[in-house]
């Protein structure tokens, strides 16, 4: 589904991605991990499009998309989660949603015509908000809602570009413990065809979810393998030297 193919991304001196190949099937649950500074960041921005690679490719469904520009990549079923700006902050959780299943459709340069055919949409609207639990605050302005129901929104009008790979980063940062559970029991449910690429930090979450798992250090990619297995590879605790608690939690 999404492909990097020797992906590499200088800032000057700095190799900030060094010759990363990583691939992802449809359905796959997959994290990319590494200590603060390693690239994740800069590898998500260079699959969006946010960042042009220094060399390499990138694959999306077969088809080159290395000059492809971030709105295009959207198109093409790459899309990741983004926080949710003013715009959408006025308005309700279903008006939020319904405007980017109309964005998506194309049906949004009619907007001012009759309300009647943006009914299907609204429709698709509802269903998602049902299925991640959202349908309560449907009729809230986002500004409302709790940080945590806000990250929700966040996912609810990723999901509305119907991706085919979704890039989620760090999708419960700053939210409480609870609503975390929350987030991840909501991305458990996603449908099974869409293949997730997730960076986090909190490797319970990380071990909680992933069926494989890259790992990231200063730019190359040390390890990717089923979780058991990198929580025991010992370049990877190498990498997290100082940090091996939340690896033998996860892998107990
Ligand atoms: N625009 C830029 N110009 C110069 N250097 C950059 C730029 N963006 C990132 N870097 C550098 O590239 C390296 C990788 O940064 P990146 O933000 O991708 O890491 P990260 O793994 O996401 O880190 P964190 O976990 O702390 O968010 C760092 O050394 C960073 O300082």
């Amino acid at each position: 589904m999404i492909q990097t193919v020797d992906l590499c991304k200088r800032f000057g001196a700095l190799v900030a991605t060094d010759h990363v190949n990583l691939s992802l099937a449809p359905g796959d649950r997959h994290a990319l991990i590494g200590p603060n500074g390693a690239g994740k960041t800069t590898f998500i921005n260079l699959l969006t499009g946010m960042l042009r690679p220094t060399s390499g490719r990138v694959l999306l469904d077969g088809a080159d998309v290395t000059a492809a520009p971030p709105d295009k990549r959207v198109d093409l079923g790459l899309v990741r989660t983004f926080q949710i700006n003013t715009l959408f902050l006025d308005m309700t959780v279903l008006e939020a949603v319904t405007l980017v299943v109309l964005a998506r459709t194309g049906a949004v340069r009619s907007l001012f015509g009759s309300l009647r055919r943006h009914e299907p949409a609204a429709g698709e609207a509802w269903e998602l908000l049902e299925r991640i639990g959202l349908a309560q605050d449907a009729h809230r302005p986002a500004r409302q809602l709790a940080y945590g129901r806000q990250r929700l929104v966040e996912i609810a009008l990723a999901l509305a570009r119907k991706p085919k790979v979704l890039l989620l980063d760090e999708p419960a940062a700053g939210v409480s413990a609870a609503d975390s559970r929350h987030v991840f029991a909501v991305l458990d449910r996603l449908p099974q065809d869409i293949a997730i690429l997730l960076i986090e930090h909190d490797m319970n979450l990380v071990f909680r979810f992933a069926q494989r798992i890259s790992v990231l250090v200063a730019g190359r990619l040390i390890a990717t393998g089923l979780p058991g297995d990198i929580a025991r590879d010992p370049r990877v605790r190498e990498a997290y030297l100082g940090q091996a608690a939340p690896l033998e939690a996860a892998s107990a």
